[in-house]
């Protein structure tokens, strides 16, 4: 499903964030992103959802290649990438179910399906009870599994998600593990940057790890490998 061909990424101010990565990912893998701080993997996965644009080499998803896709067509692409982030990224004004519908509502899906679609997502993620709160009215695990209804909502082939545990308590960072592996046996991709040991190690996935721009280990079933 996805394809990186020597792919690096320069910054404007010089700095050679990813140094020639090439490397496949299938559909229905589940990928951690290890690697000390600083090391590239953000930009890795920001160019995979065309947040950010490689400076010399190819990324294809699903057949598209990346590289060429005119900046219009950006939208279509991110219908098909769900994207989870550290900091949840929820509108505070708006409800757990208007956050979620929104997402849907910009394709001007019919409302009937959007409701139906929005209870769905809120089953699995077992907030349908708080459908009508604000996000600061929710703990942070709550406010993460919002923005993971969100995100896989359209029923995305795969889903990025940059350190989504990072703030979050270990007990809480495990019930986010457990929604995404029932959505990764459900067959979306899952790639997942995280500083995590813990969850690393005792729920064994492929890692890839990333140092100083490059790949340094990619292994089936690894281990975080760092000490920090
Ligand atoms: N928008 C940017 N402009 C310039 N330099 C950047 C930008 N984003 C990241 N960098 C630099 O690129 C390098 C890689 O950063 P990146 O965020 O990809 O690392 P990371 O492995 O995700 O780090 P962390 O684990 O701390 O989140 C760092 O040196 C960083 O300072």
């Amino acid at each position: 499903m996805i394809e990186m061909k020597d792919v690096t990424k320069k910054y404007p101010n010089g700095v050679l964030a990813v140094n020639g990565i090439s490397v496949n990912i299938k559909q229905g893998e589940f990928v951690y992103v290890v690697g000390p701080s600083g090391a590239g993997k953000s930009t890795f996965i920001k160019m995979m959802y065309r947040e950010e644009k490689p400076s010399s080499g190819s990324i294809t998803i699903n057949g598209i290649d990346l590289t060429k896709l005119k900046e219009k067509k950006v939208p279509y692409l991110r219908r098909n990438i769900g994207v989870v982030f550290q900091d949840f990224k929820l509108l505070p004004r708006l409800s757990v179910f208007e956050n979620i519908a929104y997402a849907l509502e910009v394709i001007e899906e019919n409302p009937r399906n959007i409701k139906k679609r929005v209870l769905e997502v809120l089953d699995l993620v077992r907030l349908k009870h708080k459908a009508r709160f604000l996000p600061d009215e929710l703990s942070g695990g709550e406010q993460q599994r919002v923005s993971i209804a969100r995100s896989i909502v359209n029923s995305p082939g795969l889903m990025i998600a940059d350190e989504p545990t990072g703030n979050l308590d270990p007990e809480t960072s495990w019930e986010i593990m457990n929604i995404f592996e029932e959505i990764n046996n459900r067959g979306t991709t899952i790639i997942m940057a995280t500083h995590n040991r813990e969850i690393v190690n005792k729920i064994k996935k492929r890692v890839i790890a990333i140092e100083s721009g490059k790949i340094a280990r990619d292994e089936v079933r690894g281990e975080y490998g760092y000490e920090i």
